[in-house]
C-alpha cells in the first residue's frame, strides 16, 4: 500500500498563538481519514499547512512521497482538490463558472475550457445533483447549496488526495447523505484519499459501514491524542477527554448484519 501523505512532527503558530506542535499523521492510498476535535484546536490550520498556505515552522510533509515544498501551485492543485469550510467570492459568477474553476490546472493560461473540462464540469453537478443550478449566480445560493457546489469542484478536479473542512456543515439530511455517499463512491470508485475535519465522529462509522477503509484522528490541545479505527477511537472515555461531554456510542446492526454504530450525547461533564 502507497503513502499519499506523510506528516512528521509538524508544528505551526501565528504570531501570538501556538497552534499544533508535533504533529504526525499517516494516510495510505484509498483511506479516509477523519480528523476530529474540539472547535478551535486546529484543524482547519493544520489542513492550510497541508496545502501549503501556511508554512510550518518544524517538521515534514510528504505528498506521494516528495517533499510538498518541491510541488509548484499548479501541481499542488493536481494532486490535492479542497473543499472550504467557508467560500465567498466577490465577483457575480454563476455556479457552473464556480466549478469550471476546479478544472483551472488543467486549461492552458491562454486557452478556453475544452470539451473534456465541460464534460468534467456536467458529471460532476450531475453526481452531486446540482445540474438545474447551472446558471444561478453563485453569490445567492443557500449555504448547504455552497457545498453541494463546492463539492463538484472539488470532484472536476480529479485530484487523488481530497481535503474538506467540515463538509456536512449546513447540510440537511439528505444533502449530508449525498455527501457522505459521493465520498464512499469517490473513495472506492475511483480510490481517491480523503481527509476530512469533522464534527460529525458518527460520519466515520457511516463510512466504514460503506466499505470505506476509515482511519480517526483526535486532536486536542494542538496534539494528536488518539489514532486508530474509528471503534477504537471513538469512544465514551475519549470523547469525554477531548470534548468534556458524556455520551453514549450505541451498537446496532443493519439488515445484512453489519455493526452501525452511533452517538448520543448525555451531558456536559
Ligand atoms: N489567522 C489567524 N491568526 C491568529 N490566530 C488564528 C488565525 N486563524 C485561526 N487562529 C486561531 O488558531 C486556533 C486554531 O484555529 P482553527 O481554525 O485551525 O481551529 P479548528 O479546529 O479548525 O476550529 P473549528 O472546529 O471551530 O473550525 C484558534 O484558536 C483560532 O482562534
Amino acid at each position: 500500500m502507497s503513502r499519499i501523505l506523510e506528516i512528521a512532527d509538524l508544528s505551526f503558530s501565528y504570531p501570538a498563538k501556538e497552534v499544533f506542535k508535533k504533529v504526525s499523521i499517516n494516510m495510505d492510498q484509498g483511506e479516509i481519514l477523519c480528523l476530529m476535535g474540539p472547535n478551535g484546536c486546529g484543524k482547519t490550520t493544520l489542513l492550510d499547512t497541508i496545502m501549503g498556505i501556511h508554512k510550518a515552522e518544524h517538521g515534514r510533509i510528504k505528498l506521494m512521497n516528495q517533499d510538498l515544498l518541491t510541488y509548484s501551485r499548479k501541481e499542488l492543485s493536481k494532486l490535492i482538490a479542497y473543499v472550504p469550510q467557508v467560500h465567498q467570492v466577490v465577483f457575480p459568477y454563476t455556479v457552473k463558472q464556480i466549478v469550471l474553476m476546479g478544472r483551472t490546472s488543467y486549461v492552458g493560461t491562454f486557452s478556453e475550457p475544452g470539451k473534456t473540462d465541460h464534460k468534467a464540469v456536467e458529471d460532476a453537478m450531475d453526481l452531486v445533483g446540482i445540474a438545474g443550478m447551472a446558471d444561478k449566480p453563485y453569490s445567492q445560493l443557500s449555504g448547504g447549496e455552497v457545498k453541494l457546489v463546492l463539492l463538484a469542484r472539488a470532484l472536476c478536479q480529479q485530484a487523488p488526495l481530497l481535503i474538506m473542512d467540515e463538509p456536512t456543515a449546513n447540510l440537511d439530511f439528505k444533502n449530508e447523505l449525498i455527501f457522505l455517499e459521493t465520498i464512499v463512491r469517490l473513495n472506492k470508485r475511483d480510490d481517491r484519499s480523503i481527509l476530512m475535519a469533522t464534527h460529525s465522529p458518527e460520519h466515520a462509522f457511516y463510512l466504514q459501514g460503506k466499505g470505506s477503509k476509515v482511519r480517526a484522528s483526535m486532536m486536542s490541545g494542538g496534539r494528536i491524542v488518539a489514532q486508530g479505527s474509528p471503534e477504537k477511537i471513538i469512544t465514551e472515555e475519549n470523547i469525554e477527554q477531548v470534548y468534556g461531554v458524556r455520551s453514549a456510542i450505541l451498537l446496532d446492526h443493519d439488515q445484512e448484519g453489519t455493526p452501525i454504530r452511533s452517538i448520543t450525547l448525555r451531558g456536559i461533564l
